[in-house]
């Protein structure tokens, strides 16, 4: 099964709990995978996430390749516009790999939100 992967800024990680809690039901029997720090918060929520690095030192670009790899359905990356990145060429490398292979990008929860009560599945 493809999965779903999960980003969020430090500065939308509250956000992207709130999403998670949620959407709990719905994501509950999905695979999901996550930047490292962000995993963590997953956790919490009690749903099961598979781990990757943090995002600056090597999360986003783990993410990427799996996006190129068609391993993934979509993307959830909360990005916090107000904040500065480290990594910021890891992040647009990111966004622009979704766009070549052509991988539902979320970049807030309103778009997350409408993606996950789609009919997503017609796609993986
Ligand atoms: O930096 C990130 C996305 O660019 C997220 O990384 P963390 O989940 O490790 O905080």
């Amino acid at each position: 099964m493809k999965k779903i992967a999960i980003i969020a800024h430090d500065g939308k990680k509250p956000e992207m709990v709130a999403f998670l809690m949620k959407n709990k039901e719905k994501l509950k029997d999905i695979d999901l995978v996550a930047t490292g720090t962000t995993g963590g918060y997953v956790q919490n929520t009690g749903l099961k996430v598979e781990k990757l690095l943090s995002g600056p030192l090597g999360g986003d670009a783990q993410i990427a390749a799996m996006a190129a790899e068609k391993k993934l359905v979509m993307v959830f990356f909360f990005r916090d516009p107000a904040g500065k990145h480290p990594h910021e060429p890891d992040v647009q490398m990111l966004m622009r790999i979704c766009d070549v292979h052509n991988i539902p990008l979320a970049t807030n929860p309103a778009t997350a939100q409408l993606l996950i009560d789609s009919n997503w599945q017609e796609l993986s």
